[in-house]
């Protein structure tokens, strides 16, 4: 499976292309739908999410709610563009008045210096348009074909906000997989104590006030993998290193952890290594899972357990130092419109990059072109390891 995304932030829409998915697959637009209006909410947004409502087209690859195994294109059109219409349209640079106001002064922490350098464009918003997160919808929607594509072969995976700007949500293992799942539909921030929330909420709405910007840590849980998923042999193939790429591609994100992650250093090995047992319903288990469900670039059997960090929003109200590129001033920063904190969409983004890295390495483990095959095979192999 492998999928590339096409589309301005300003433009006219959002493209998806996936290949791989097997054919006679059920998949309704509805459950890609779902995916992107989680994506759009969360506190601390700016005036850009008021404006879009995120729907995917499918323009090939599906008929009457099955797939074909062919590509399937989706399209999630841009509400914002016409609003755009001058700068992105169009009209040639010589007619056009807008256009000859070049965005020059770039931003600290986004893509505009570096990606000016490197294209040549002294107009910057020529990376802008494209190092945007509205990137990441077009991604949701692939992920969401990959998290049908898992849940048919009863695998969940759920994303939660677990700290914003030091605010931590309470643990609670003891919930389950459609307790996680609900919460994370009503509310994507991981806990049931709504003070926790209510206090995140203030740190963002703070954060606005003083025309600044906040990140946190989100968490991605998976249920429901079989173990042995992935592969030691080769550093590209192994399903953790992949795992986190994906994670870090996202925009703003920062750094990656599995299980106890960097806590890890901090402990001995008989406090992070987990035990192995055996019981004749289940076979192979263990007691523990501060490993997050990985060994050997491989799935152990045990929820996957990964977190991902996103760094604070990069655009701010209140000025950082920067330099234009025409006139080599030094200016403060100012800006028109940002998110404040986009945490609980980033976790919505990590949720759905993660699946589809799942689903790319099922579907190569078990190449088939016809989806109930892939099922059947799931299940044989899921026989096999329990009697192992
Ligand atoms: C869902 C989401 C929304 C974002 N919204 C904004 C925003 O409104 N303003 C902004 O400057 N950056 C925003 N970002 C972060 C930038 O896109 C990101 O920092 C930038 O592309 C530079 O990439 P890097 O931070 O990975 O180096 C957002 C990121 C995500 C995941
Ligand atoms: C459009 C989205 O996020 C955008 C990501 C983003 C950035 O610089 O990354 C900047 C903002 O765009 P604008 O300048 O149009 O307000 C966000 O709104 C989205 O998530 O769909």
């Amino acid at each position: 499976m492998r999928y590339l995304t096409a589309g301005e932030s300003h433009g006219k829409q959002l493209t998806t292309i996936i290949e791989g998915i097997p054919a006679n697959m059920p998949l309704l637009q509805e459950d890609i739908n779902q995916s992107l209006i989680r994506r759009q909410q969360g506190h601390g947004r700016g005036k850009r999410m008021q404006i879009e409502k995120d729907m995917a087209d499918i323009t090939s690859g599906v008929r009457h709610g099955y797939t074909l195994g062919s590509p399937i294109s989706l399209v999630i059109h841009n509400d914002d563009f016409k609003h755009w219409i001058d700068i992105m349209g169009e009209d040639p640079i010589e007619t056009n008045k807008k256009l000859r106001r070049t965005v020059s002064r770039p931003r600290p922490g986004h893509a505009d210096l570096n990606g000016a350098l490197k294209y040549g464009h002294r107009d910057m918003r020529n990376v802008l348009e494209r190092s945007s997160a509205r990137e990441t919808a077009a991604r949701v929607a692939a992920g969401a074909v990959a998290k049908t594509l898992l849940n048919h072969l009863g695998i969940t995976v759920s994303g939660y906000v677990k700290e914003i700007a030091g605010i931590t949500a309470k643990e609670n293992n003891s919930l389950s997989i459609a307790d996680r799942q609900r919460i994370s539909e009503e509310s994507p921030v991981r806990t049931l104590d709504k003070d926790v929330e209510q206090q995140m909420m203030d740190a963002i709405d703070q954060a606005k006030k003083d025309g600044d910007s906040i990140g946190g840590v989100i968490e991605v849980y998976v249920e429901g993998m079989p173990a042995g998923i992935g592969s030691y042999v080769h550093y590209d193939r192994k399903l953790d290193g992949r795992i986190a790429g994906s994670v870090m591609s996202i925009n703003a994100f920062k750094g990656v952890e599995f299980g106890l992650g960097f806590e890890a250093a901090r402990k001995n090995g008989s406090q992070v290594h987990d035990e192995i047992a055996w019981d004749e319903e289940d076979g192979y288990y263990r007691k523990t899972n501060r490993l997050g469900g990985f060994e050997g670039g491989m799935t152990t059997g045990m929820p996957l357990v990964v977190k991902g960090v996103m760094k604070p929003i990069p655009t701010l109200y209140k000025p950082l130092q920067s330099v234009d590129i025409e006139t080599k001033e030094p200016f403060n920063a100012s800006i028109e419109r940002s998110d404040s904190c986009a945490v609980p969409a980033a976790s919505v983004v990590m949720e759905h990059v993660v699946a589809f890295e799942l689903a790319k390495a099922i579907t190569e483990q078990f190449p088939h072109d016809q989806f109930p095959k892939l099922q059947q095979a799931i299940d044989d192999y899921r026989e096999e390891i329990r009697c192992f």
